[in-house]
C-alpha cells in the first residue's frame, strides 16, 4: 500500500528526491530476502572473509519444523527470527532452541539461523551513503559444548538490539573486541549499497569465536536509530549536502 502511494507520489512530484526507494526498503523486511545478498557476494580478500550463518525458512506448509531441519543438516542451537522484521515488538521476539524435541515449539513462518559464537560482542555498522562508523555492542554469550549437551528447551528473549549496552569503554578480551578491518567493511558496505539500492542502513556482524577474520553478517535494518552513531549530526549534514549538490548541478534553477 505505501510503496503504491510513494510509486504515485513519486510521478506526480519528479522535483523530489528519493534518498532511498520504497521496493528497495520492502527488502529488507523479509530476513530470506535481507542477507540474500551477502551471501551472493562471497566477499574475500586478505582482511576476511564475510559469510551469512546456515540459514533456512519454515513455512506453515512445512509438515514439521524438526523433519525440515534434519534435512538441510542444521546444527544446534538455532536462532528461530520471525520472518517478517517490521519493527515492531512482536516480530523482534526472537527464540533459541538448543535441542531437536523444542523444535516443535517454533511457530513458523521462521527463519532458522546456525547460532555462531561470537564472544558476546557484536560490531553495528552504521551506513550513510559513502559514510561507515563502527560500534561494539554487547550480544549474546557463547554456548559451550558442555552447555548444549546439558541444556533442553525453548530459550525466549525479547529485543536484543533495545537492552544492548555499548561495548565501547568495557574492558574485552583484545581478540573479540578487535574491530573489523576499515577495508573489508568499507568493501561490504560499497557493495551492498550497490546491490541493496539503499543508502541508510546499518549491518550486525559478528566475528567467529576463535578466528581472527571469519565474520557473519545477521541482521540488516533500515534507518536505524542513528542517534547512536558517533559524530551522526556531522555526518547526516555532509550526507544531505552531497545531495543538495548533485541535484543543483542537475537543476541549478531548483534551488536557492
Ligand atoms: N546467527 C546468530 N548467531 C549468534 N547470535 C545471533 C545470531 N542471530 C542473532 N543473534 C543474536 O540475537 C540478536 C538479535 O538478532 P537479530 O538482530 O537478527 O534480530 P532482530 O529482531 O533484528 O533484533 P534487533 O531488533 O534487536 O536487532 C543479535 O543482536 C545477536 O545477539
Ligand atoms: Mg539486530
Amino acid at each position: 500500500m505505501c510503496i503504491w502511494l510513494m510509486q504515485d507520489f513519486r510521478q506526480d512530484h519528479p522535483e523530489v528526491t528519493i534518498l532511498d526507494p520504497p521496493e528497495s526498503i520492502e527488502h529488507l523486511r523479509n530476513r530470506e530476502s535481507m542477507l540474500q545478498d551477502v551471501d551472493d557476494m562471497k566477499l574475500s580478500d586478505s582482511c576476511g572473509v564475510v559469510g551469512v550463518p546456515r540459514q533456512l525458512v519454515v513455512t506453515a506448509d512445512d509438515s514439521s519444523v524438526f523433519d525440515v531441519v534434519t534435512k538441510a543438516g542444521l546444527n544446534l542451537p538455532l536462532v528461530a527470527k520471525p520472518l517478517v522484521a517490521d519493527g515492531s515488538q512482536k516480530f523482534h521476539e526472537l527464540s533459541l532452541a538448543y535441542d531437536q524435541n523444542s523444535l516443535c515449539e517454533l511457530e513458523p513462518p521462521l527463519v532458522l539461523q546456525e547460532f555462531v559464537n561470537h564472544g558476546g560482542i557484536l560490531f553495528k555498522v552504521y551506513v550513510v551513503g559513502e559514510a561507515i562508523k563502527v560500534v561494539r555492542r554487547y550480544s549474546l554469550p557463547n554456548v559451550t559444548k558442555s552447555e548444549l549437551s546439558k541444556i533442553s528447551g525453548v530459550f525466549r528473549f525479547p529485543r536484543v538490539s533495545c537492552a544492548a549496552a555499548s561495548a565501547e569503554d568495557a574492558d574485552l578480551d583484545p581478540e573479540v573486541a578487535e574491530l573489523p578491518p576499515q577495508p573489508l567493511l568499507e568493501r561490504l558496505a560499497k557493495e551492498l549499497r550497490r546491490r541493496l539500492g539503499l543508502q541508510l542502513f546499518n549491518l550486525d556482524i559478528i566475528r567467529e569465536y576463535g578466528t581472527r577474520d571469519r565474520f557473519y553478517v545477521i541482521d540488516i535494518n533500515y534507518f536505524p536509530g542513528y542517534g547512536k552513531m558517533p559524530d551522526y549530526e556531522l555526518i547526516f549534514t555532509d550526507f544531505l549536502l552531497s545531495f543538495r549538490r548533485i541535484k543543483h548541478n542537475k537543476f541549478p534553477h531548483n534551488i536557492n
